[in-house]
């Protein structure tokens, strides 16, 4: 059976004059945990925040107290050197990080005769990485990105190299607000069936009209951000969006 519905707001959305509060109280209306998007400049064309606000907004939303519980801070990290900020990032309190696959490979290609600088790291290295530090991997690809990049990282029986979860983007990734592009579904379809218990996240577009075919297809880490953030009753989205996926377990 298909693993349970989160519901993870994106809190690119919310009010950042309040974002402290904002997160609680989404939290408070249903969310499972908070998926916040770390956006550098260079690997999307947009820039968010760092570490040190992931600090400032940890104490308002209680730690998870299991893997994967709510109140996980699901990090999404759009940033150029992944490796780099992996230990920040755990200090501050996230639970979940998530890197790029095509950041991680373009930091792999830099590598010189001489070996691996400190930020050079295959996707597996990396994961592993962030195992030893005490933190749930990810691993998104972008809309360009085929899913069969994922299936030699998944498949390897070294389970210290092996992603928590796989997020396939359902929009460009850099900002919030556009349009759920469906033709990513037969990647959500693809990984469903060669892995049946996997976390899949799809992220960008998701709400009321776009959830039946993401659910269909087997995703189960549902991300959104106007859809909740813009809401009248954010509580009533976030509830309709667990049941299309907890419909189709
Ligand atoms: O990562 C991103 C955008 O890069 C997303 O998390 C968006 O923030 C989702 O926003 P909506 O499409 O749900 O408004």
């Amino acid at each position: 059976m298909a693993p349970p519905a989160i519901i993870a707001p994106s809190i690119l959305s919310a009010d950042f004059g309040a974002l402290g509060k904002a997160c609680s109280d989404t939290i408070g209306q249903g969310a499972d945990w908070l998926h916040v998007d770390i956006m550098d400049g260079h690997f999307v064309p947009n820039m968010t925040f760092g570490a040190p606000v992931v600090t400032m907004i940890r104490p308002h939303v209680d730690r998870p107290k299991e893997a994967f519980g709510k109140g996980t801070f699901d990090c999404h990290m759009m940033i150029a050197e992944p490796k780099k900020w992996v230990k920040d990032f755990k200090k501050a309190g996230c639970d979940l990080y998530c890197f790029h696959y095509e950041a991680a490979i373009s930091s792999t290609a830099a590598e010189t005769p001489e070996g691996h600088s400190d930020q050079e790291t295959s996707p597996k290295e990396l994961i592993k990485y962030i195992h030893d530090q005490g933190l749930r991997a990810g691993i998104a690809i972008k809309p360009k990105t085929p899913v069969d990049v994922l299936y030699e990282i998944l498949d390897n029986p070294n389970k210290e190299e092996v992603p928590d979860m796989a997020l396939v983007m359902t929009v460009e990734p850099g900002f919030g607000g556009q349009k759920f592009m469906p033709d990513m579904m037969p990647k959500v379809e693809a990984l469903r069936k060669r892995y049946p218990e996997l976390n899949i996240e799809v992220d960008g577009g998701l709400g009321e009209k776009t959830i039946d075919t993401a659910a269909d297809a087997g995703a189960n880490v549902i991300v959104a951000g106007s859809a909740v953030f813009g809401a009248k009753d954010p509580s009533h989205v976030i509830k309709l969006l667990r049941e299309a996926v907890e419909k189709r377990r």
